[in-house]
């Protein structure tokens, strides 16, 4: 298989090296995880001067050599205090603060992917989304710790510089051309590697996809090698594209990191050759700057080193942006909202209600729902039906406070729902879709809906596989209808005035269908909720109170029965 390294995704346009941006991170670091209050700041200060005061100390003691024990102390006590001391303090603070910003991130994504409306959460891959939260968050928040280093390695350069050039101006005109030459010959390279970090991003992203595929279509895999061998093909190759846009991007940072540094050691060359016939003093003026010179090359390879990875984390908050953008763009406004629970109603009705499901493009054309007219009561079992792609499972969404009409209004007892009160809303029902999914725990449930479940996990007949253990399962490797039916324990555990089953039958053995239509829905009824079911079962459809039919997303036909008993 050729992969096009170029091509494979497209990749959005990383944005331009501005400066702009990259102080817009570097103050994103430093603010996230509790920034610039924390102690890190302090201890990389503190190890930065007391690593210049190191310096100044070894100089002193070399100069007064032969004056006593006085300078030789206070050089071996910055030298414990600036290494073992603030050193250590620095790194082991700098490390919390990668997992304080780690976490933060994740939980502001979680947050945020939680509240995400309908159209974002059914609209397919969500690779990037992944990608975002796993390892550009961590890459992200490593870079804080090169960045406090840089930053107290700039503290170094910004003493030892001018002392340079008290020492030996000659010395420290070719240290400061040599942090020049370093600064220009990383610039040069670091647009490119950019480019490239933001392609593998990309790729990345497109792998958590292929993933997701190999995870939710393990079935359909096993069944045909062929399905299987072009799908891994494909994984490789994606694959194959990161690791190239990795390597590339990564090579641009090594030299871009190397040129600097070769700048540095040219400086150390220049020093130790031409200095001995330039610079007057003698060996003790000589040894002073060459201290100073071995001394000013760890920060600034420090300050180089520090600068790829800003950048490379640069590239990581631009996508984790762009998947926080994407989502505040999908932000349901009703569950930002503070919830008001509404545990009882009336009467619920759909006035000229529409929606339009998915984006015009090529090829696919977005489904239109409604005008939709229609009034619910308690105590109605309402059947819903209709072909495939008629609208059901729109319909129920748009009942069910799900998503917001395009045009109309659903009011609550002759209240029309806002963002405000939509939340509070949602709160009247309990479901089982079609495509449902059974947590491991019964999440949120109080005790006495948990002692519900109890007996409802045994009316269903699963109490031989499934037991609840505080409000855990002790089982949920169940067969398709069993599992349909704990998913139906907990909607009917939840004590809702209104219970919303999406196809439940489907996937029912004959004993439990007619345990659903003859015993659970008369007495769910009797109760006094609202049974809104969408069925194909035409031959129960004497089971319910009203049946409603769609086709092409209009309501044909809404006709109040007189139920069999
Ligand atoms: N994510 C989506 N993007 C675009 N269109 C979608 C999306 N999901 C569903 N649709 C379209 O919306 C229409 C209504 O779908 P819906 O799921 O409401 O139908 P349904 O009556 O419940 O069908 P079924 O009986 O097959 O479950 C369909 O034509 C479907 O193709």
């Amino acid at each position: 298989m050729s992969v096009n390294f170029e091509m494979t995704t497209s990749p959005e346009v990383a944005p331009k090296n501005t400066l702009r941006l990259r102080l817009e991170v570097v103050r994103f670091l430093l603010g996230a995880g509790g920034g610039v209050k924390d102690r890190i700041v302090f201890y990389t200060l503190l190890s930065g001067l007391s690593r210049a005061g190191m310096i100044f100390a070894i100089n002193e003691t070399a100069r007064r050599h032969g004056e006593g024990f006085g300078w030789p102390v206070v050089m071996l006590l910055f030298c414990v205090v600036s290494m073992v001391g603030f050193g250590y303090l620095q790194k082991v603070r700098a490390f919390t603060l990668i997992t304080r910003i780690e976490a933060q991130m994740r939980n502001r994504l979680s947050t945020l992917l939680l509240r995400a409306n309908i159209d974002f959460l059914i609209s397919g891959r969500h690779g990037k989304v992944y990608g975002a939260m796993t390892a550009e968050v961590t890459q992200l928040a490593q870079a804080v710790v090169f960045l406090v280093e840089g930053i107290g390695a700039c503290v170094v350069l910004l003493f030892a510089i001018p002392y340079l050039f008290y020492v030996s101006w000659i010395a420290g005109l070719a240290a400061l051309g040599a942090l020049i030459i370093g600064g220009i010959s990383f610039a040069f390279l670091d647009g490119p590697a950019r480019r490239w970090a933001y392609r593998a991003a990309d790729s990345f992203a497109l792998y958590c996809d292929r993933v997701t595929d190999m995870l939710g279509g393990w079935k359909e895999l096993r069944l045909r090698a062929s399905r299987r061998a072009a799908l891994e093909a494909e994984t490789q190759g994606v694959i194959e594209t990161q690791v190239f846009r990795r390597m590339r991007s990564e090579r641009l940072f090594a030299g871009s990191t190397a040129g600097a540094q070769s700048a540095v050691a040219l400086l150390l060359c220049f020093v130790v050759i031409a200095l001995p016939y330039l610079q007057s003093g003698g060996a003790v003026a000589m040894f002073q700057v060459l201290t100073i010179v071995f001394l000013v090359n760890g920060p600034t390879e420090m300050v180089f080193a520090a600068l790829p990875m800003l950048s490379k984390a640069e590239s990581s908050y631009v996508k984790i942006k762009q998947v926080e953008a994407d989502l505040m763009a999908a932000q349901s406004l009703a569950l930002a909202a503070p919830q008001q629970t509404v545990a009882a109603f009336s009467e619920i009705a759909l006035r000229q209600v529409t929606a339009d499901v998915g984006e015009a493009r090529e090829g696919v054309v977005p489904f239109h729902l409604g005008p939709v007219d229609l009034t619910f009561h308690p105590g109605e079992t309402v059947f819903i039906c209709g072909g495939n792609g008629s609208g059901k499972t729109t319909l129920l969404s748009l009942i069910t406070g799900m998503r917001h009409p395009a045009k109309g209004e659903i009011t609550l007892d002759g209240v029309a729902l806002t963002d405000a009160t939509t939340a509070g809303y949602r709160e009247l029902f309990s479901a089982v879709f079609a495509q449902f999914h059974l947590f491991d725990h019964a999440y949120g449930l109080p005790e006495s809906e948990l002692e519900a479940l109890q007996a409802r996990i045994a009316q269903l007949g699963l109490a031989k596989r499934v037991q609840l253990l505080g409000d855990k399962f002790s089982n949920t490797s169940l067969s398709a209808g069993q599992s349909r039916r704990l998913a139906l324990a907990v909607a009917l555990a939840e004590q809702r005035p209104i219970i919303v089953l999406d196809e439940f039958a489907a996937d029912q053995d004959p004993a439990n269908r007619a345990f659903f239509y003859d015993v659970l829905m008369p007495e769910l009824s009797a109760s006094g909720r609202l049974v809104l079911a969408v069925t194909h079962d035409d031959h129960q459809f004497g089971k319910c109170d009203r049946l409603i039919k769609m086709d092409a997303g209009r309501i044909v036909s809404d006709e109040y029965l007189t139920k069999e008993i």
